[in-house]
């Protein structure tokens, strides 16, 4: 059994009142670490609205709600972190925003030296990706395996894999030593619902020695 834990993100746009449906089923079928709010291009305040109709059920499930690209709104709305990539709020202002407690997490593609860099500088994860085609994002990079195994063999800041990720071909990453498995589409678009995905992640993660 591996120690590998999912990463939900959330569909790149959704009426939150309808996806409190999928995420309960979703949250409710097995183990989730955790939550990202990511609505592209959203209002502030459709942001704000997504977490007051999404959070609440997070925290019943004990998951982490984390909101993508906006440190401001991250505090504003009582979430448990940020994620902030290479164009977004850079780290020290994002910990300065939302706090020492916080959640703070750094896209850092296929790169050992950002990801050292975030790590250095107190990140408490960092996330490469994309591993496989996807379309939920035009992907600026392509990672393979054996940065996830560099990085967990050398650090204890845990590393986040994502990008076109599936149950069926996470386990290179799981193997690897990914510590979460960032997943959007594999969860919200599998064919027998996000239920199933769910189980099927944790099913994996505990084949994993
Ligand atoms: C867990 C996780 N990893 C990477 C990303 C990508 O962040 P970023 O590079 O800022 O791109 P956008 O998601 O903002 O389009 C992420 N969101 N989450
Ligand atoms: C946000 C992000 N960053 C790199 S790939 C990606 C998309 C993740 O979504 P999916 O799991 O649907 O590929
Ligand atoms: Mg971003």
């Amino acid at each position: 059994m591996s120690d590998c834990r999912l990463y939900l993100i959330t569909p790149p746009a959704f009426d939150p009142r309808a996806f409190a449906e999928p995420l309960k089923a979703a949250l409710g079928a097995g183990d989730v670490a955790s939550l990202q709010l990511r609505l592209k291009d959203a209002s502030a305040d459709a942001v704000r609205w997504a977490a007051e109709v999404l959070m609440p059920i997070t925290q019943a499930h004990d998951v982490a709600f984390i909101v993508n690209d906006r440190p401001d709104l991250a505090r504003e709305v009582g979430a448990d972190g940020v994620h902030i990539g290479q164009e977004d709020a850079c780290y020290e202002e994002a910990r300065k925003i939302v706090g020492p407690s916080s959640i703070v997490g750094v896209t850092c593609h296929n790169s050992r030296h950002l990801a050292m860099v975030a790590g250095e500088k107190g990140a408490d994860y960092v996330a490469f990706g994309a591993f496989f085609p996807t379309n939920t994002k035009i992907a600026k990079a392509h990672a393979t395996p054996d940065i996830l195994s560099w990085w967990a063999e050398l650090f204890e800041i845990p590393c986040v894999a994502i990008g076109g990720i599936r149950a069926e071909n996470a386990n290179p990453l799981v193997q690897a030593g990914a510590d979460f498995i960032a997943v959007s589409a594999g969860v919200w678009d599998h064919p027998e619902g996000p239920a199933t995905a769910v189980q099927a992640f944790n099913a994996l993660f505990h084949g994993v020695q």
